[in-house]
């Protein structure tokens, strides 16, 4: 096993502490959240359900037996576990490598706590270098690709990758994002985009971050 995916094992079973017993847990998508889940199936007794932000986070609850429910039939969710592609030390995130930003997004602004799980890679200090995935209409990809170049970015078109809600990704390169909320902002009025990636107005509420020195907790 490579040394990142140790760090990824490392920070998903600190996170572990966050379990509420009888309550429903939010999941996030990626490798790191996939350690995660499967740590969860031992303790899967111990929550009501989950709420999960992706096709590919289901399947894997699902394989593990590990009831999931829509979102719609939650009344609250205390604790969102989730990764993230960049974090800066105001916890503001950049999400969406894997695709699944507008359903994240959404868990997110739902749940009272949102526990961010990384490896020491992931720790940057300006948000920026990777690129910023922005969810959009299949119709509006162009136009919003304009726009985005307005505002300073090489939008690359994510070819063959169709969300889970039937939209595509443009990622967003050579942004150097000193001003997140007002950027997430600006990038979500441009009509066609669905969300971006850009974690900033609901930031990350702890972060646990798998270093070679070992687990840092904000
Ligand atoms: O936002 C995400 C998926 O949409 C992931 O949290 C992010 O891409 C990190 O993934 P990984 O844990 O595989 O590095």
């Amino acid at each position: 096993m490579d040394k990142q995916h140790q760090l990824k094992i490392e920070a998903a079973k600190v996170a572990l502490k966050y379990l509420q017993d009888g309550e429903i847990i939010g999941i996030g998508t990626g490798s790191t959240v996939n350690c995660f889940i499967d740590l969860l199936a031992d303790h899967k007794h111990r929550i009501k359900a989950a709420v999960s932000s992706s096709e590919a986070s289901t399947e894997r609850l699902k394989k593990l037996n590990i009831e999931v429910i829509d979102l719609n039939e939650a009344d609250e969710i205390p604790v969102y576990i989730d990764g993230a592609d960049e974090t800066n030390h105001q916890l503001e995130l950049i999400k969406g490598g894997g695709g699944a930003l507008t359903r994240e997004k959404v868990i997110a602004a739902v749940a009272q706590k949102f526990v961010c799980i990384a490896d020491q890679s992931k720790y940057v200090e300006t948000l920026g270098k990777f690129p910023l995935p922005v969810e959009v209409v299949p119709m509006a990809r162009s136009q919003v690709a304009r726009e985005l170049v307005k505002l300073g970015g090489d939008p690359a078109y994510r070819t063959g990758f169709v969300t889970d809600n039937g939209n595509v990704i443009l990622d967003v390169y050579n942004l150097e994002i000193t001003q997140p909320q007002i950027l997430e902002s600006e990038i979500n009025q441009i009509t066609g985009v669905v969300t971006n990636g850009l974690f900033a107005r609901r930031p990350a509420d702890h972060l646990i971050l798998a270093t070679d020195s070992g687990i840092k907790e904000y």
